[in-house]
């Protein structure tokens, strides 16, 4: 395991009162990222609205790592996009999103590309391979950041500057030289978690980073991501991969059709007594190491949403009560969580 930022140890504390609960960080330092009812509509021909994401709250904090999971198509990406001003021409954006003083979603393209993209907020997209230019050696899109984001100048500093930022990632020094058509999937991941590391911005957004890593390489991606921000920077990752999100997070973030329906420490999340909402709960249990049954049904059409708790079809608690949108009680948005720690669990 790695060693833990502050911020985790936070998480034995009492319960705070349940308003602030979803939007505080456990850090008592101003967040890095401040994301306040982010909602992101796509507007489709015929009148269409997809709700991709909807009424998005949290902040990271300095040194924390949050972790957004959730089922394919639930809107984890698109939200990671809107942070970043990369969602397409049909996307409709509202709420905020502050880093530091700047709101990034009225930001204006020149500033996120100048200023944001790359120096402020370093990405691992979720598609590297796409993100790569097809025509430039990994090595010279390497020396390009290297050169465009850091004080290293002339050519042998720039090649050993590249070289170490392709080792930081576990990219293979013999393979700088290659088009990014001649990588494997799992190559073309450590191009991009690279090149994400080599501005050290203060937020780090890793969408899917260990995507076709073997176990090894999945836990060393982890780890050198969990090195970025130790030293008060913050990394929000997206991830399907429980374990990695069980060795790096210390928040986890659950995401359902577009909403956070679950914001917790990961040692609650992980631990004992475990998440409180059945989506939460669901996800864990359908884990090959626990009861490895998979949550039934599927998720709901985002161009469709009933008005009430959108996992209430699929759900062995649901009542009448889930007609009516349950709102975010402590750190979970649920008529019928699960029940709340104990003192002897948080003692544990
Ligand atoms: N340009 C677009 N126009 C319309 N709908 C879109 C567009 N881009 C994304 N969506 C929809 O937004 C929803 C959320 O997509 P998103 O890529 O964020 O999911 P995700 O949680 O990242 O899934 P995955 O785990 O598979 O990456 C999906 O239903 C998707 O179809
Ligand atoms: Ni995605």
């Amino acid at each position: 395991m790695t060693e833990r930022p502050p911020a985790r140890a936070a998480e034995a504390a009492p319960e705070p009162p349940a308003a602030s609960a979803v939007d505080a960080a456990p850090a008592e330092r101003p967040p890095v990222l401040s994301v306040r009812g982010l909602s992101v509509r796509f507007l489709l021909p015929g009148g269409r609205r997809i709700a991709a994401v909807t009424d998005a709250r949290f902040d990271v904090a300095p040194g924390e790592c949050l972790v957004l999971i959730g089922e394919s198509g639930c809107g984890k990406s698109v939200l990671a996009s809107a942070l970043l001003g990369l969602l397409p021409a049909n996307a409709q954006t509202s709420g905020g999103a502050l880093l530091g003083e700047l709101d990034l979603l009225t930001a204006g393209e020149p500033t996120l590309a100048r200023t944001v993209r790359g120096r402020r907020v370093g990405l691992i997209p979720q598609s590297p391979a796409a993100h790569l230019t097809p025509v430039r050696t990994i090595r010279s899109q390497m020396e390009e950041t290297v050169a465009q984001l850091t004080g290293v100048r002339g050519r042998a500093a720039l090649r050993s500057a590249a070289e170490r930022a392709a080792a930081r990632a576990g990219f293979p020094r013999d393979h700088l030289d290659r088009h990014p058509h001649e990588l494997s999937g799992g190559l073309a991941q450590r191009a991009a978690t690279a090149l994400a590391l080599i501005g050290d911005a203060p937020l780090l957004l890793a969408d899917e980073p260990t995507t076709g890593l073997d176990r090894d390489l999945v836990d060393h991606t982890v780890d050198e991501l969990r090195r970025h921000i130790d030293a008060d920077r913050a990394l929000l990752m997206i991830t399907h991969d429980l374990a990695a999100a069980e060795r790096i997070a210390d928040r986890v973030a659950v995401m359902y059709a577009g909403r956070i329906v679950e914001l917790t420490g990961a040692d609650t999340f992980f631990g004992s007594p475990g998440p409180r909402h059945p989506y939460s709960r669901g996800l864990l249990e359908a884990l090959p190491d626990r009861s490895f049954t998979p949550i039934p049904g599927l998720p709901p059409e985002l161009g469709g949403l009933p008005d009430g708790c959108a996992f209430a079809a699929r759900c062995d608690r649901a009542t009448d009560a889930c007609t009516a949108l349950p709102p975010f009680t402590g750190p979970v948005a649920c008529h019928h969580p699960l029940p709340a720690p104990t003192p002897e669990d948080l003692r544990a």
